[in-house]
């Protein structure tokens, strides 16, 4: 897979993956998923089915404790449904693999190590520890951090520690990226960066990327498409098109005004959250 800079502009409008895009992304389906943790609670997740296609980037959102990370847990093999299955093109996910990463809220670096080892994590655990030497670089330069390669990593802002997760991740040239609310902890301008530089790099590698959220202009600038669940148990209530260029979902201009005010209003009926705002 070529890796290319973040500033590079081939991503399309709309939602379907840009013509020039190349996906080297998998296809997911997730199959009449149903999770329950305790049987006095009752199911966590119910009869879940959806697909999202190579290349595709998919926002889960829905209300705290509807579900969202569970699924994401479960499509990237981490832990198994109670019933129900997900495949990654056509074959069934029973284990996490560096095919499909998945990148979390904390960055979980090691502090006594360099920018350039962290993010060698990834491959470090695989059969391909002799790419470390070329693919460190590439990914760095990717996220931006080019320049950091031989700095502490406990020197670094938290949206810079998160963009060394991000190449760590990106490293073993994944198929599939899992972000399971990575941004929240992060100021609003750094997590606006951070939200526009994973969707371009994203796009430019053609990588299937999922994210929860649930931050409803998060899914709007991000986002392909929007599945929005609802809760007790958490269903796909709503499957929402995101229809913006990349510089609509950046501008914050009125096309994106208006796409944040129509899933806002969905989401809004679907977790009755008062009001419409963000
Ligand atoms: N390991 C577990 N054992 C038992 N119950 C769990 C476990 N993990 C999650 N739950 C319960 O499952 C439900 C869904 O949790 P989950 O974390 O998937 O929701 P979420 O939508 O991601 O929430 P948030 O946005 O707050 O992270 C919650 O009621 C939670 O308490």
């Amino acid at each position: 897979m070529k890796v290319e800079p973040i500033n590079r502009t081939d991503t399309g409008p709309g939602n379907a993956p840009a013509p020039s895009a190349r996906s080297n992304g998998a296809h997911v389906a997730v199959r009449g998923l149903t999770h329950t943790y305790r049987r006095s609670d009752g199911p966590v997740l119910s009869d879940i089915s959806f697909s999202v296609e190579p290349g595709e980037i998919v926002a889960l959102l829905g209300r705290s404790g509807c579900g969202k990370s569970t699924l994401l847990h479960m499509v990237s093999g981490l832990s198994m449904p109670s019933s129900g299955e997900v495949l990654m093109n056509g074959n069934s996910v029973r284990a996490p693999s560096p095919r499909w990463v998945m990148m979390f809220q904390a960055p979980s670096l090691y502090p006594w190590m360099s920018v350039a080892q962290n993010a060698a994590l990834g491959l470090r655990f695989t059969q391909r520890r002799y790419e470390i030497a070329t693919r460190v670089p590439e990914v760095l330069d990717l996220v931006d951090l080019g320049g950091f390669a031989d700095r502490n990593a406990q020197e670094l802002s938290g949206g810079q520690q998160q963009r060394v997760a991000l190449a760590r991740s990106l490293a073993p040239k994944p198929e599939v990226l899992l972000l399971d609310e990575p941004f929240s902890a992060l100021d609003a301008f750094t997590r606006r960066n951070l939200q526009q530089d994973v969707r371009k790099i994203a796009r430019g590698l053609g990588l299937t990327l999922m994210i929860v959220t649930h931050d409803v202009g998060e899914a709007v600038r991000m986002a392909d498409r929007v599945l929005v669940l609802d809760a007790n148990p958490g269903r796909i209530a709503s499957d929402i098109p995101i229809s913006l260029s990349d510089a609509d979902r950046n501008g914050g201009n009125d096309a994106f005004q208006r796409e944040h005010t129509r899933l806002m209003q969905t989401y809004s009926d679907i977790a009755q959250v008062p009001g419409t705002q963000a």
